[in-house]
């Protein structure tokens, strides 16, 4: 395969791409003090569509806002324009789906599972704690390190609750609020974190399906076995709280703190409060403290009483069923 030409970005090397998304292409790159970076550079496509663009614009300046050891850390950005890029912590491992495809089985040990699980949870907790919800949590979108530590990535779609935002989602990890048309809330990405303990304790999603309705009767109708009978090495307590997150009514699902507190007890480690560092206190790099509040950042709109549902029209466009794809 052929690389694709090389952009320039002032103060960065290009190496080698590391992967394309819808969004971006992404490429290791060194900074002028030699550090190893991971470029996201957004596609021309995405730069032309507004919403797309806004999407990127919205990733850029909420990296390079948040500041959590679970949260892919942000170095530098451009938010809009033709120089738009976002240079974030680079992964040689990739993002966790990919990482799970080269494992025997898809699955990891339980412990390291656990781990990752409540890393995730810590960057919920976080986000949540700032009145964002983060909308696409899903493996494609978790990186590990070398230390078997997990960092949520992918904040495109984070916006803040009080100032709303587009609802958005991946079918095989969506609550069934979201397919019913409401907003997503903080109750909705801890149904999504249920979904991924279900994915790494046992191995699978514990929703299927082959069409986007098909996915959304599984969500909104059934219930899946208890975690600790398809996996005897998961606890009661992390079971019951793997089931607790995948309550169909948001208002009966924990909160992601007391996931995160679980998942730690089950490593036998004593959880801590979190503290967070003011992700005010700490300019952003380059432009982007000073960017115009546009998208989704921009004055409170009120939501339409029934948000678009997510996903479908990746499958009514007949581009094939894809359960990760979120709306574009
Ligand atoms: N920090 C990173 N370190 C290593 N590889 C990365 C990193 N970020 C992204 N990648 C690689 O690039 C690929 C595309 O990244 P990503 O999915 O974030 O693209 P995107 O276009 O911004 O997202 P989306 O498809 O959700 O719009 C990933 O699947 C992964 O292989």
């Amino acid at each position: 395969m052929t690389e694709p030409l090389k952009r320039t970005i002032a103060g960065y090397t290009l190496h080698r791409t590391l992967g394309r998304g819808n969004t971006s292409l992404v490429w290791l790159a060194t900074d002028q003090g030699g550090r190893e970076v991971a470029l996201k550079l957004p596609h021309e496509e995405t730069l032309r569509v507004q919403e797309a663009a806004e999407r990127f614009g919205n990733e850029v300046r909420l990296t390079l806002q948040f500041r959590h050891p679970h949260v892919v850390q942000g170095y530098a950005g451009t938010a809009f324009g033709p120089g738009a890029f976002l240079a974030i912590r680079y992964y040689p491992d990739g993002a966790l789906n990919e990482q799970l495809a080269r494992l025997p089985g898809r699955t990891l040990p339980p412990g390291a599972a656990i781990r990752l699980l409540a890393d995730v949870a810590s960057a919920l907790t976080y986000l949540h704690h700032l009145g964002a919800v983060h909308q696409d949590l899903k493996t494609h979108n978790i990186y590990v390190d070398e230390t078997g530590r997990a960092a949520l990535g992918d904040l495109g779609n984070t916006y803040f609750v009080a100032q709303g935002g587009q609802i958005s989602g991946s079918p095989y990890y969506m609550a069934p609020e979201i397919y019913h048309g409401e907003s997503s809330s903080a109750a909705s990405d801890v149904y999504s974190l249920g979904i991924l303990m279900y994915e790494l304790l046992s191995g699978e999603r514990p929703y299927q399906g082959n069409t986007y309705e098909e996915l959304m009767v599984a969500h909104m109708t059934r219930f899946p076995p208890p975690l600790s009978h398809l996996n005897p090495a998961v606890s009661r307590a992390v079971s019951r709280l793997a089931e607790q997150a995948l309550a169909k009514r948001p208002g009966e699902r924990p909160r992601a703190d007391a996931i995160r507190r679980a998942l730690l007890s089950d490593l036998g480690e004593t959880p801590q409060d979190e503290v967070y560092e003011d992700p005010e206190a700490t300019p952003p790099t380059q432009d982007v403290a000073r960017a115009p509040l546009v998208g989704r950042h921009g004055p409170v709109q009120p939501r339409s009483a029934a948000p678009q549902p997510e996903a479908k029209p990746e499958q009514s466009r007949g581009g094939g069923w894809n359960p990760f794809k979120r709306r574009k």
